[in-house]
């Protein structure tokens, strides 16, 4: 399934190949044209979904066998375990309710931009937003729509992937400007072994699984990064997010080795983010020599709040939604001929967005994404987008970062780094709430500090949509195919 995933291809002209990364990925982002769009997502859709379906039913069955083996009652209840928390489920559905009004305020304000951009006919402002026209293959990052929805145009852009180009910047230069943010915290470098053996290029010579990865080799000398790297801000914030990784796994590799895990899951992917958060502030990119002039007002404030608002809180329901669906595979509530019309249901009831065209239990839409085929878990991601601003408030209180929460940079604070540094060397050696409680103060995952960062953009947010329809009322439109 994963090379079936990693080689698939839509050849829309005879001696015409587009890969999903870069050529996909690229028209989903940049491409305005409702049509070519459309194409490009059906087409990834069915050539990459459609084929896996039979392989996936059958890794259902078996991950269960796996999983009750381990006396679990399926791959669900085990993956769940890993959280060590009785009423997890429950406690996701709380958090995720605290932070649906922000969302569906986003939600509201980039449905009115799209409706400026394609019109009445495929804009329903009580509806769904179209799958196809978020700039991502999966809707889940609206960072690319930034420039068509930036609040205060005149301010400086907050996008410097020009720039970078600009400079010259390439993979390598990138891993070293995030190594250097970690190193300026009193974190560690990364070892040779680590810039021998990476692969941080797309190789000419051959098909690789592109979908970005971080693997510890287990022997304390030996961990890598694999990715596709292109210069742009957004393989920055990944570059990070991998370098977290890597980080975690240079902290606790003198652990044994049942320990050399994350706290719990989210814990490892919220490192590199909680990195990010600070890096691509206006302050930081211009301390790095990457945004010419800065502005400290409301208007750049609200700007940057927006980007990042595109980047974070638009995944939220996608980063819940996927594992809702996957847990209802593996305890038998969606048997394979609902799989479908499973995932459309959750994904029009949690993200409001609705399939560009129409989609039967023929197709495989969940396949067409890395995880699924991958049998990667998912809510980790949603609790790392949670948990980073956690940590973020309390490194930034540290850091002695007065001012808004959405302007500090934790760059050069060794305090802060001592903090995630006793984070990261306990592993998993440790309940994830006591090493939580040592670190900030709280033994508990909420969305107060991401609610606290937000707080300027929530009340603007609200002005800007007081007369919008907040949801998505008319569930059950779609769109017309275009002729
Ligand atoms: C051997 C192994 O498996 N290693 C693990 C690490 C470990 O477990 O030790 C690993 O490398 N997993 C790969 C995975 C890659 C990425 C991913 O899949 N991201 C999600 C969601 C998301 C999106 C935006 C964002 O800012 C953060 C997350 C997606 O793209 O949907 C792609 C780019 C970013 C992270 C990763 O790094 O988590
Ligand atoms: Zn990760």
């Amino acid at each position: 399934m994963e090379n079936i995933y990693s080689t698939s291809k839509v050849c829309p002209l005879p001696n015409v190949t587009w890969n999903l990364e870069p050529e996909l990925s690229e028209i989903l982002a940049k491409s305005r044209s409702y049509k070519k769009l459309l194409f490009a997502w059906e087409s990834w859709h069915n050539v990459s979904g459609v084929p896996v379906k039979g392989y996936y039913s059958r890794l259902v069955e078996l991950s269960n066998q796996a999983s009750q083996g381990d006396g679990f009652n399926d791959t669900g209840a085990s993956w769940r375990s890993l959280y060590e928390t009785e009423t997890f489920q429950e406690d996701l559905e709380r958090l995720y309710k605290t932070i649906e009004p922000l969302y569906l305020n986003l939600h509201a304000f980039v449905r009115r931009k799209l409706y400026n951009i394609y019109g009445p006919k495929y804009i329903n402002l009580k509806g769904p937003i179209p799958a196809h026209l978020l700039g991502n293959m999966w809707a889940q990052l609206w960072n690319n729509l930034y420039e068509m929805m930036v609040p205060f145009p005149a301010k400086p852009f907050l996008d410097v992937t020009d720039e970078m180009v600009r400079q010259g910047y390439n993979a390598t230069h990138m891993f070293r400007v995030a190594e250097e943010f970690f190193t300026s915290l009193g974190l560690k470098e990364m070892p040779p072994e680590f810039w021998e053996g990476s692969m941080l290029v797309k190789p000419e010579d051959r098909e690789v699984v592109c979908h970005a990865s971080a693997w510890d080799f287990h022997n304390r000398r030996d961990f890598r990064i694999k990715q596709c790297t292109t210069v742009s801000m957004e393989d920055l914030s990944t570059v990070h997010h991998e370098m977290g990784h890597i980080q975690y796994y240079l902290q606790y590799k003198d652990q044994p080795v049942g320990f050399r895990d994350g706290a719990n899951p989210g814990f490892h992917e919220a490192i590199g983010d909680v990195m990010s958060l600070s890096v691509s502030t206006p302050k930081h990119l211009h301390e790095i020599n990457l945004l010419e002039s800065v502005t400290s007002d409301s208007e750049s404030d609200l700007n940057f709040l927006l980007k990042t608002a595109l980047e974070t809180i638009a995944f939220l329901p996608f980063g819940y939604l996927v594992d809702l669906w996957r847990w209802d595979v593996f305890n038998g509530n969606t048997p394979p001929e609902k799989y479908n019309s499973a995932w459309w249901n959750l994904r029009t009831k949690y993200q409001g967005i609705c399939p560009p065209t129409r989609r039967t239990e023929e197709h495989f839409d969940a396949g067409a994404k890395y995880h699924i085929p991958g049998n990667t878990p998912y809510i980790r991601y949603f609790v790392s987008f949670i948990l980073r601003f956690q940590f973020h408030e309390k490194l930034c209180e540290v850091a002695n970062q007065t001012g808004p929460l959405h302007t500090c940079d934790i760059y050069r604070s060794t305090e802060a780094g001592a903090i995630l540094k006793k984070v990261l060397e306990a592993g998993s050696s440790r309940p994830w709430p006591d090493v939580l409680q040592e670190a900030i103060g709280t033994r508990e995952i909420n969305a107060t500090s991401l609610l606290k960062y937000f707080d300027p953009l929530t009340k603007w947010l609200e002005e800007q949509t007081a007369n919008e329809t907040l949801g998505w009322p008319d569930l059950d439109w779609v769109p017309p195919v275009p002729e």
